[in-house]
Parts: C-alpha cells; sequence; structure tokens
C-alpha cells in the first residue's frame, strides 16, 4: 500500500524528517506538511516539493499516517481538534513529542492506537537514531509501518517501558546538541589559543565526524578507542586527567538526568487529565 503521511508541524524536526525521507527516496506527493507559519511552508515547498497545507484538517484529511511533530505544549490542542475526522478515517497516529505519553495522546484522539517514538535531528541525513514505544492497542501491522518510515531515516530500536522514553529522550533526543556543543566548546579553545576561525572550525568538525564514525564502524567500545588516542605521559592524557580531575563524568551524567527529569516532568504537566 502507498502511505500517505501527514506531517503536523514542520519545524526543525518535522523537516529533519521530511527531508531525510525524500533523500531515502520517498516520493514527495506522499508526504503533505501543516503549519501554520506560512515561511515554513514556502521553504518546504521550495527545498522537498511536498504539498504544504496551513489546515491541520486538510493534511489528515487522506492520510494513512499521521506524524505529530508539534512541541508537547501544543499536541493536546492539535489531536483534540483532529479527533473527530481521524476516529472517521483511522490514520495511525505517531507522536515525536518529548514527554508526552502514548496514553494521553490516545485519549486525545478518541482511543486510536499511537506509537510514541524519539528520533533525532541527523535523521536528516539519514543516519538519526529513534527508539519506539507502543502499548497493547497498537497492532503488529501498526508497529512495522512505524518502524518502516523511522527505519527509512536512520537506525530504529523499540523499549518495552514507557518510563524509558525519559531516559532515551536524554541520551539520544537531546544527545546532538551535547555533540555540538562538545565541538563549539573545541572550537572556542582552538581559537583562543591563536587558531583562525576557519581552521579551528573545521578541525573540531572534521574530528568529531570522524570519531563518531569510527566509534560507529568499529568493533571496538568507546573507551577502547580512547584508549587508542592517550599515549602514556602524551597530550591527550595531559587533557583527559583535568577533565577527570574537575568531573566530567558526573557532570555529564547530572546533566543527562536532567534531561531525562524534564521528560517525565512534560508528561505531568500537559497530561494525564
Ligand atoms: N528538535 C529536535 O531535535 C527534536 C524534537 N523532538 C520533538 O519534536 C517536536 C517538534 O520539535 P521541533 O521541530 O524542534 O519544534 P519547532 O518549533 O521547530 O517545530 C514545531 C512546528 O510546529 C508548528 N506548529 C505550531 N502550532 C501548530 C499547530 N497547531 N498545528 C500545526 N503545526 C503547528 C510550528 O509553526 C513549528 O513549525 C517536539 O514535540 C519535540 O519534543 C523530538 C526529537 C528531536
Ligand atoms: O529539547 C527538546 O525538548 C527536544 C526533545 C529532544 C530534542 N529536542
Amino acid at each position: 500500500m502507498k502511505q500517505r503521511i501527514a506531517f503536523i508541524g514542520g519545524g526543525n524536526m518535522g523537516r529533519s524528517l521530511i527531508g531525510g525521507l525524500i533523500a531515502k527516496g520517498a516520493d514527495p506527493s506522499q508526504l503533505v506538511v501543516a503549519d501554520p507559519y506560512a515561511p515554513t511552508l514556502q521553504a518546504l515547498q521550495a527545498q522537498y516539493n511536498v504539498q504544504t497545507v496551513s489546515n491541520n484538517a486538510d493534511a489528515v484529511r487522506d492520510a494513512n499516517v499521521v506524524l505529530l511533530a508539534v512541541k508537547p505544549q501544543e499536541l493536546r490542542n492539535v489531536v483534540s481538534s483532529l479527533q473527530e475526522q481521524i476516529l472517521r478515517t483511522r490514520p495511525l497516529l505517531i507522536s515525536i513529542a518529548a514527554g508526552i505519553l502514548a496514553t494521553d495522546i490516545q485519549r486525545w484522539a478518541g482511543g486510536l492506537p499511537v506509537v510514541r517514538c524519539m528520533p533525532n535531528r541527523p535523521a536528516m541525513q539519514g543516519c538519526g537514531v529513534t527508539a519506539l514505544y507502543a502499548n497493547e492497542l497498537v497492532t503488529e501491522a501498526n508497529r512495522a509501518l512505524a518502524e518502516q518510515i523511522l527505519g527509512a531515516v536512520g537506525a530504529t530500536l523499540w523499549v518495552e517501558r514507557e518510563t524509558d522514553m525519559d531516559t532515551v529522550t536524554a541520551i539520544s533526543g537531546s544527545g546532538p546538541a551535547y555533540f555540538f556543543l562538545l565541538i563549539e566548546m573545541l572550537e572556542a579553545a582552538g581559537q583562543s589559543l591563536g587558531l583562525s576561525p576557519d581552521v579551528a572550525r573545521k578541525l573540531a568538525v572534521e574530528t568529531a565526524y570522524g570519531s563518531g564514525f569510527m566509534a560507529h564502524e568499529s568493533s571496538d567500545s568507546p573507551a577502547t578507542l580512547r584508549q587508542q588516542v592517550t599515549s602514556k605521559g602524551g597530550t591527550t592524557e595531559a587533557a583527559l586527567k583535568h577533565l577527570e580531575a574537575n568531573n566530567v563524568r558526573a557532570i555529564f551524567s547530572q546533566a543527562v538526568a536532567a534531561a531525562a527529569q524534564r521528560s517525565a516532568q512534560l508528561a505531568k504537566e500537559l497530561g494525564s487529565t
């Protein structure tokens, strides 16, 4: 069956998924995007030749998959206002919103099953990773369809406990930002030690790319790869000693815990009523 996917929200993540799907060969005529912000729609139309509409109900009309890519704060209104229509056409609902529980979305949708997932921005380049969660209302066919869509733009895995989605969000959903911060910090350090901005940026970005690629391809663990760079009495050891002495691991672990807590808090603030 030829899928027709309606994206509700064409912002950063909607665009990443659309860009990734089209780069992987999806037919733009299979995709429709709804967003109230006209410049977003114009940009998506110009770049990907997808159908764009300013009204969510128009996007959903002929869709067999509705991919909810609005901010968590918008989700309840968006889903509730589509309830009557989707109960007639019964598309598969896929939410990428941080925090919001599948059962809440399901209720706002009048009981339709929902696959909740957490992709990440590298989906745009086809190298994202998405964790998916489905409760008992979701059929095997629904699962397969969600996996097929998100699997087109990167790796996929299923989690069995919904609470794990908070941790997933903190690791891989937010994770690209941590790596971008590290690139920024390397770049700034290079500049403050006298490199030109261009040289510092290129060294930082290529090093991140090479290290990520190597970690992805290698059968060695990241710890082993790190040790292979670290010569006894050498330069890397000097840097790592400084980081360890300043509790970099504890700081990072607390930062990730803060993200996971925020995810759980979003569910409480915005759902379950
Ligand atoms: N940005 C990221 O890296 C990731 C974001 N997410 C989740 O994806 C969702 C979207 O996040 P972003 O794309 O970053 O936000 P964004 O703010 O870039 O995009 C949201 C889009 O929704 C549109 N919008 C607002 N109200 C709407 C409505 N009533 N109907 C239709 N569209 C509406 C906005 O105009 C905007 O274009 C969030 O729930 C977030 O938790 C998940 C994984 C990664
Ligand atoms: O920051 C956020 O809340 C979203 C979810 C994961 C990445 N961005």
